[in-house]
């Protein structure tokens, strides 16, 4: 019995080592996660996976899904978890590193609690743009990459999404005292330095 009980105990120390870094990276929509996400790989060991950025992949990739999601995209609505997580997954697996700052997602609680439930995983912390809408709007609208949803009615859709779904995975983030809230209004440098004061481990100097 005590060995059973011990071996066991073995089994979940080793799980435990094993488990990755995540970070969830969120804000509403034009708030900065991918300009923030790109300066921060530069910095630290982390790889930078977006759920926008695998969801549109999908779509080029001709996959039987690709429609339903072009289509989900489109009207600013979440992509239920189930095929966002297998892209997570894979993309995870594919890295071959063990840190990862999670862009744009959990967007709600079905992401957040099916991701808990899959992966077993719960975020390091929870990184947290805010911007005032004003400020999201112009950015999107000049962001220029060729996205169909960043056109104004969509925007307007996402903006909802946002207050009434991804809102409240923060709030439960925020009670479990893991959210790194930035002010994230200010110039991307000024945003930056922040975001590198919550990466740097306690009593390590901030550097360039
Ligand atoms: N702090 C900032 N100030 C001004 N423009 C920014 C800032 N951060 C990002 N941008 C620009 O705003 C647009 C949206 O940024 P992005 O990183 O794609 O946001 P998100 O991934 O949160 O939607 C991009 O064109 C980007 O260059
Ligand atoms: N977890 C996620 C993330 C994105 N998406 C979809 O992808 C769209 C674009 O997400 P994104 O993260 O690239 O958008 P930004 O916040 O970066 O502007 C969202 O509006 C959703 O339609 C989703 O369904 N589920
Ligand atoms: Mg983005």
């Amino acid at each position: 019995m005590g060995t059973v009980d011990a071996a066991n105990k073995d089994v979940n120390v080793s799980l435990t080592d094993e488990k990755p870094i995540v970070v969830f990276v969120l804000g509403g929509p034009g708030s900065g996660k991918g300009t923030q996400c790109a300066n921060i790989v530069q910095h630290f060991l982390y790889t930078h996976l977006s759920a926008g950025d695998l969801l549109r992949a999908e779509i080029k990739s001709g996959s039987e899904n690709g429609t339903m999601i072009q289509n989900m995209i489109k009207e600013g609505k979440i992509v239920p978890s189930e095929v966002t997580i297998k892209l997570l997954q894979k993309a995870m697996l594919e890295s071959g590193n063990d840190k990862f700052l999670i862009d744009g997602f959990p967007r709600n609680e079905e992401n957040r609690a099916a991701f808990e439930a899959v992966t077993k995983i719960e975020p390091d912390f929870v990184l947290f743009f805010k911007c005032p809408e004003e400020e999201m709007e112009r950015r999107l609208l000049s962001r220029n990459q060729g996205r169909e949803d960043d056109n104004i009615e969509t925007i307007r859709k996402r903006f909802n999404v946002f207050l009434e779904s991804s809102l409240p995975v923060i709030q439960y983030y925020k009670a479990k005292g893991k959210v790194r809230e930035i002010d994230a209004a200010k110039p991307i440098e000024e945003v930056f330095e922040a975001v590198k004061v919550v990466f740097t481990p306690k009593g390590e100097k901030v550097t360039a």
